[in-house]
C-alpha cells in the first residue's frame, strides 16, 4: 500500500476536485497524500473527508502547494489558468508529474507550462475522457475525407458555472478538424457570431456555446453539406470519466521523460 504513487489534488473543493478525490481514494493503484485549496478557503486545516461531509481521510487540506507536492509523485490539477501556471512551476520543483485538466489557458499560460515541462512530466488535455479523445481522432479523419463543400461547426453545451468558451474540448475538436483539412485553426476559426455577421465564409470552422443547468459536457462536430449532414457526438453524463482519465495519466506519467504529453499519448491513440 505505501509503495503506491502518492497523488495531490488541487482545487480540492471544486466540482472536479471532489470527483478526483473520490476516484483516487477508491483506486487500488494510487493513494491520496494531499489536497490543496487557495489561501483563505474555509476548508484549510480541516480533514478532507470531514470537509467533504463524510468520514475522516487523514489528509488535511493545505494552502501550501510546494509542501504538499514534495510528498507526492503526481499532482492532478483542475483549477484556473493562473493557479495552474503557479502549480506547474512548483510541481516541476518537486519533480512530481503534473496532470493538467484546467481549460481557458491562453498563450501566456501555455508558455509558462512549456517552461516547466523542461524539467517535469506534464500531461495536459482539455478533455481526459476516452470517448472525447476517440472523437478527436474521428473528427480529424472525417475532416480529411471531406472538402470545403462541408461546413464544419463545433457545438458545445455545459453547466451554467462554466467560465470559458469555447470549451477546451471544442478547441481540441476544432484543432483536429483544421488538421484534417490541412489548415491552421487560427486562420479559419469563427467563434463570435452576433448581429449582422454576413454570410458564412467557406472553409471557416464555427463554434457555438450553450450554457445551462447541470449539463456535464456535450460536444457535436457537424459537417453540413448540400442535402446531407454528418454529426459526430459525445455526451458526458458523469464527471467520473474525466477523473478516471486524469488518474490514468498520473500513473502513466511515472517513469516517463520530462516533456509535454496529452491523453493521446496516455491512451495510445497518437
Ligand atoms: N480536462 C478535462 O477533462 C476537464 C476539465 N475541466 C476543467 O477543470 C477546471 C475546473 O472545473 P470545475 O471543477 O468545474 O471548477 P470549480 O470552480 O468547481 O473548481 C475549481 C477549484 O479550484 C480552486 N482554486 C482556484 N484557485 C486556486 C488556487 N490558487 N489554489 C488552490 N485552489 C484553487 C477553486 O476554489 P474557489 O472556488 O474557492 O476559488 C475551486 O475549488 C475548469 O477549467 C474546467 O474547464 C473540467 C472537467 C473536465
Ligand atoms: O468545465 C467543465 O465542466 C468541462 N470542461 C472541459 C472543457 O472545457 O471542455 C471538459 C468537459 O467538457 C467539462
Amino acid at each position: 500500500m505505501s509503495d503506491l504513487p502518492g497523488i495531490v489534488i488541487t482545487g480540492a473543493s471544486g466540482r472536479m476536485g471532489q470527483m478526483l478525490i473520490r476516484t483516487v481514494v477508491e483506486s487500488k493503484g494510487a493513494k491520496l497524500v494531499g489536497a490543496v485549496e487557495r489561501t483563505g478557503h474555509d476548508w484549510i486545516g480541516q480533514d478532507l473527508g470531514v470537509a467533504m461531509g463524510g468520514t475522516a481521510l487523514g489528509v488535511a487540506v493545505t494552502d501550501d502547494p510546494l509542501d504538499a507536492f514534495a510528498k507526492a509523485q503526481a499532482v492532478i490539477d483542475f483549477t484556473t489558468p493562473d493557479a495552474t501556471v503557479e502549480f506547474a512551476a512548483l510541481a516541476a520543483q518537486a519533480r512530481a508529474v503534473h496532470v493538467i485538466g484546467t481549460t481557458g489557458l491562453e498563450e501566456t499560460h501555455l508558455e509558462k507550462i512549456r517552461l516547466a515541462a523542461r524539467h517535469a512530466i506534464v500531461v495536459r488535455a482539455g478533455n481526459m475522457s476516452l470517448g472525447v479523445n476517440l472523437l478527436v481522432q474521428l473528427t480529424k479523419k472525417v475532416a480529411a475525407a471531406l472538402d470545403e463543400d462541408f461546413d464544419i461547426e463545433v457545438i458545445e453545451a455545459h453547466h451554467h458555472h462554466k467560465v470559458d468558451a469555447p470549451s477546451g474540448t471544442a478547441l481540441m475538436l476544432g484543432e483536429a478538424a483544421a488538421e484534417g483539412r490541412g489548415v491552421h485553426l487560427a486562420d479559419v476559426s469563427d467563434s463570435g457570431r452576433d448581429g449582422i455577421t454576413g454570410a458564412r465564409k467557406r472553409g471557416d470552422i464555427g463554434f457555438s456555446a450553450i450554457r445551462g443547468g447541470d449539463i456535464v459536457g456535450e460536444h457535436d462536430v457537424m459537417f453540413a453539406g448540400q442535402g446531407e449532414r454528418i454529426v459526430l457526438r459525445h455526451m458526458a453524463t458523469d464527471r467520473g470519466i474525466f477523473a478516471r482519465g486524469a488518474l490514468k495519466a498520473a500513473l502513466w506519467g511515472q517513469g516517463h521523460k520530462p516533456g509535454e504529453y496529452d491523453m493521446m499519448d496516455v491512451l495510445g491513440l497518437s
